[in-house]
């Protein structure tokens, strides 16, 4: 079995079920600049990358889509920033089944969650953006608000903004709060594009866990923020990845966890065989080339195959 980028050796026929992956589009309408530390954004092409994305999922008829988040850029003109998301949303609506969606830092720095968790479908509580579907019965999705505590996008609960700076506050003494000058080691992850599972939303995690292990039911975990060192920038994870690990490891049931938001993408496996795979951003793909995915699941494995810069992957279920 050959795919898009890279080769796979197959070992079972039919999939029970496929769906396709972008993260980290970030459209803007703006001309193309750096990131901080001087990788090329392309604002624009972002939106082609997703045209081609739709095309190839509807090619293979996969059964839905993970958007992982960061739809549009913060340097979106903020008068533009419904504009922006509803022409990525119809570039979504394009494709031929269910899109789930997930926000990221650069949704927040643009649009408040009363807005954009419904143009996103996100079915939500208290404005959390965290929930969970199971396509088949064998499969279950966890989707994770990585920024239930955050020190942004939080105009409206300004407890929890004051909750999250005191939280960076003690730990990153820099004025500039995304800057990591001085912290060493895992302490570089306690910057504010990123955010932490609040304490509701971890136990809701440990009942979804609990439910999918009496269902026997193999379960992917996906969240804007990375939730493993060994895949990712430390800059990029989670606050608390390590605590939303400890609660994922007191079950058997969570095989796979997916993320965005460190663009140049990233596969570990952790200390309890659980795999962690952080997706390349459609954002960095110069003029013609791509990054996106389709997830192919097995009984006992995920089967990603890549486009262009996102690289193929299989990940195999340890028991
Ligand atoms: N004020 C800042 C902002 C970012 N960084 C570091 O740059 C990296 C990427 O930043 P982008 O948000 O532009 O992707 C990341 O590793 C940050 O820690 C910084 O040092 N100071
Ligand atoms: O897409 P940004 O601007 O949130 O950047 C994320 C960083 O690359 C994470 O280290």
């Amino acid at each position: 079995m050959s795919h898009e980028n890279g080769t796979v050796t197959a070992q079972e026929k039919q999939p029970l079920v496929s769906f396709g992956v972008i993260a980290d589009v970030q459209y803007a309408d703006i001309p193309d600049g750096r990131s901080f530390l001087g990788v090329p954004r392309y604002y624009r092409q972002s939106l082609l990358v997703l045209q081609r994305a739709v095309r190839s999922w509807n090619e293979k008829k996969v059964e839905f889509v993970i958007n992982f988040g960061d739809t549009i850029d913060g340097f979106c003109p903020k008068e533009h920033s419904l504009a922006a998301i509803q022409r990525v949303i119809d570039e979504f609506g394009a494709f031929d089944g269910p899109v789930h969606h997930m926000i990221g830092n650069h949704c927040l720095y643009n649009l408040p969650r009363e807005k954009l968790l419904p143009l996103l479908n996100i079915a939500s509580q208290n404005s959390r953006a965290y929930y969970d579907f199971s396509p088949i019965p064998e499969v279950r999705f966890i989707v994770l608000d990585g920024y239930d505590i955050s020190a942004i996008g939080w105009p409206q609960d300004p407890q929890n903004t004051i909750k999250a700076v005191n939280f960076l506050k003690e730990r990153n003494p820099n004025s500039d709060k995304n800057s990591p000058n001085g912290l060493v080691g895992l302490e570089r992850r306690f910057l504010m594009f990123n955010g932490a599972v609040g304490e509701e939303q971890m136990e809701w995690l440990d009942n979804v866990l609990e439910d999918a292990t009496k269902l026997n039911q193999n379960v992917v975990v996906c969240c804007h923020l990375p939730l493993d060192p060994g895949a990712s920038s430390i800059e990029s994870l989670l606050w608390n990845y390590d605590e939303v690990m400890e609660v994922i490891h007191r079950y058997k049931c969570a095989k796979v966890c997916l993320s965005g938001h460190d663009h140049r993408g990233g596969h570990s496996v952790d200390s309890h065989g659980v795999h962690h795979r952080v997706l390349e951003a459609a954002l960095e793909c110069p003029p013609g080339t791509n990054a996106f995915g389709s997830i192919d699941i097995f009984h006992d494995r995920l089967l990603l195959s890549g486009a262009d810069r996102m690289e193929s992957q299989e990940m195999v279920f340890c028991s």
